[in-house]
């Protein structure tokens, strides 16, 4: 277990946005929130699971968090460094080396042409100053703690399963002995089976490590096996946020319950009526609730002022105009 300095947040997020300039010229053109005032914190060992649905801002709020997008307003601030401002790039650059980003496809992930060991000692080689013998052993190291054999070092990614392919990435991933993770629908190309042993490994190795995550994916089943928390994000917006087991039995927002109703839960007979409709064009916000015009609770309020993020019970906070008078 690493010894973290801090029992504070390690990810302090607040009002983080990010614009998107879409189209070229006349129909379409417009800027594109994609993120609009997400304010979270990650502890220290916690993995913090972000659900919603395709377009809702996931993957643009995990590639903020580690560099590799631009915030185009809000601040993130990791192991203490503001890496967003006019300072950003030169905070960015001291703790670099403590995080990490595990894409879905792990076929996508790495070159097809490269040996193994060359594949996972990439973060090695960027930062340089590593002798022959120990960037193999660092290597091998790593192979083992992902429960690869070392002897895979000199095979080429087409010789290995989806399942040990990610096992790879994530090798990769950990070769810097980073303190964060990103995992952006880290298991969502698997077969089941195979995504019950990654999801096991991720868990194992963030008991081992000290890691944190934060775990982006669309499949409440499997955020609701790895997370801590959970952040539930509509339309680029964190609408609820709360630990697992107070999200999951006591849901307050509506998207959330509708959320939770899509999918069979045994321990719930009575089901509210799934939220219909499509997401809208986050091109053209609405003035109010941007859920307003597809939810089955909406009332006058909703159509004309955006709810604040409160929090309602202890760590459950909720974006909803039905909870503002508690
Ligand atoms: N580089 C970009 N240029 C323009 N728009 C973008 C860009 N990247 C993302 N977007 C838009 O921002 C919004 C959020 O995208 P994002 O990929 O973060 O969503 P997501 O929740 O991760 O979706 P998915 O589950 O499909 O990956 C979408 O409307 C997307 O089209």
């Amino acid at each position: 277990m690493k010894d973290l300095e801090t029992t504070g947040p390690i990810i302090r997020v607040r009002n983080l946005k990010r614009d998107f300039r879409v189209g070229s010229r006349g129909k379409g053109k417009g800027v594109l929130r994609a993120v609009n005032d997400a304010s979270f914190d990650v502890m220290p060992g916690e993995t913090l699971g972000v659900v919603g649905e395709s377009g809702s801002g996931k993957s643009t709020i995990g590639r903020m968090l580690v560099g590799l997008l631009p915030a185009t307003g809000g601040e993130i601030e990791l192991f203490g460094e503001t890496i967003t401002g006019s300072h950003g790039k030169r905070a960015l650059a001291k703790v670099r080396h403590r995080l990490q980003f595990v894409f879905q496809d792990p076929h996508a992930a790495m070159n097809p042409r490269m040996r193994i060991s060359d594949v996972i000692a990439e973060p090695i080689d960027i930062q340089g100053g590593w002798s022959r013998k120990d960037r193999a052993d660092r290597v091998a190291e790593l192979l083992e703690l992902v429960g690869l054999s070392a002897s895979f070092a000199d095979r080429f990614p087409h010789e290995f399963s989806g399942g040990q392919r990610q096992r790879i990435v994530i090798a990769r991933a950990l070769a810097l002995d980073p303190d964060f993770i990103v995992c952006d629908e880290a298991v969502a190309a698997l077969d089941v089976s195979m995504q019950a042993q990654v999801i096991n490994l991720l868990m194992d190795l963030q008991d081992r490590l000290g890691l944190s995550y934060l775990f982006i994916a669309h499949d409440l089943a499997v955020v609701r096996a790895v997370s801590t928390r959970i952040a539930v994000l509509y339309a680029g917006e964190i609408v609820e946020l709360a630990e697992k087991r107070e999200l999951y039995e006591n849901p307050k927002h509506p998207y959330t319950q509708a959320l939770l109703a899509a999918i069979p839960r045994p321990e719930v007979s009575s089901r509210k009526p799934p939220i219909r409709g499509e997401v809208p064009s986050i091109l053209d916000r609405p003035d109010g609730c941007t859920l307003c015009p597809r939810c089955p609770m909406a009332f006058d309020r909703c159509r004309t002022a955006a709810p604040a993020l409160r929090e309602v019970a202890p760590g459950h906070r909720v974006a909803c105009h039905l909870y503002d008078g508690d």
